[in-house]
């Protein structure tokens, strides 16, 4: 037997709604990190909490939202950085540095703590490889991290805006070579990045001139 989807779905609608839900679950994260009711309340919203996990996973999908090369670039909504419809995502809203390169406003959160009081390294570098792997799209090619070089100079705070910078240098053959820092509004840089990004063989013609 196969089922008709109705005549009034709307993928795009959905996933407007995924992103809404996503973002409630980030909220959710940040709260269960800060939270200081007592634990009777915390059994009663677990339940709660059980719940609603039983009830989204009543239609099931195999894969997160799949990655789309649209007219408008690249999308990827399931993604761990970028993902609106990911609460592991920031989500990470980068542009076209005007400078060159790749751009991103950000505000890290509690849930991203690693020492007291500081991010995680390994959020950072994170952050830093997708960043590093945009500069390398806004460079006109596509590749994946082979390599990741970062130096972390200045602790990160969360709560306060940053600003993550990258921009590729130099290219030869399927190589990319990108450079990329984290620093505060004033231009302090907090943690370095360099990487090489290979170009793999099927994605050689993957971005539109
Ligand atoms: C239709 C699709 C379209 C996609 C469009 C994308 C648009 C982008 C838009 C928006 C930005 C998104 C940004 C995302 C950023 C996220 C980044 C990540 O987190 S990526 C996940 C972590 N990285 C991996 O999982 C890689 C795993 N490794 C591999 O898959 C392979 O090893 C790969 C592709 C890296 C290389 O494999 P080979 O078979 O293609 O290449 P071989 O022949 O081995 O090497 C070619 C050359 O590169 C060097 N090489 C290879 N791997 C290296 C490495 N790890 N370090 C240094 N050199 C390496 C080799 O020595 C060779 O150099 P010689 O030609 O001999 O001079």
């Amino acid at each position: 037997m196969t089922m008709d989807l109705a005549p009034e779905y709307d993928e795009e609608a959905r996933l407007s709604a995924q992103a809404v839900l996503a973002q409630q679950v980030r909220e959710l994260m940040d709260a269960v990190v800060l939270t200081d009711v007592p634990e009777d309340e915390m059994t009663a919203v677990t339940a709660e909490l059980v719940a609603l996990t039983e009830r989204l996973k009543a239609a099931r999908r195999d894969r997160p939202p799949v990655p789309e090369l649209t007219r408008n670039g690249f999308r990827h909504l399931g993604n761990a950085v970028t993902g609106a419809c990911n609460p592991h995502a920031l989500p990470l809203v980068i542009e076209r540095d005007p400078e060159g390169g790749s751009r991103a406003d950000l505000e890290f959160r509690p849930t991203h703590e690693g020492p007291p009081d500081s991010v995680h390294g390994g959020v950072s570098a994170m952050i830093l490889d997708h960043l590093l792997g945009d500069a390398v799209a806004a460079a006109g090619r596509a590749g994946m991290t082979g390599t990741l070089s970062i130096r972390y100079r200045r602790r990160v705070p969360y709560g306060q805006p940053v600003v993550g910078r990258a921009a590729a240098t130099r290219a030869e053959g399927r190589k990319t070579w990108v450079d990329g820092t984290i620093s505060l509004p004033d231009g302090t840089v907090l943690v370095e990045a360099t990487g090489l990004f290979i170009t793999p063989t099927p994605w050689v013609n993957a971005i539109p001139e």
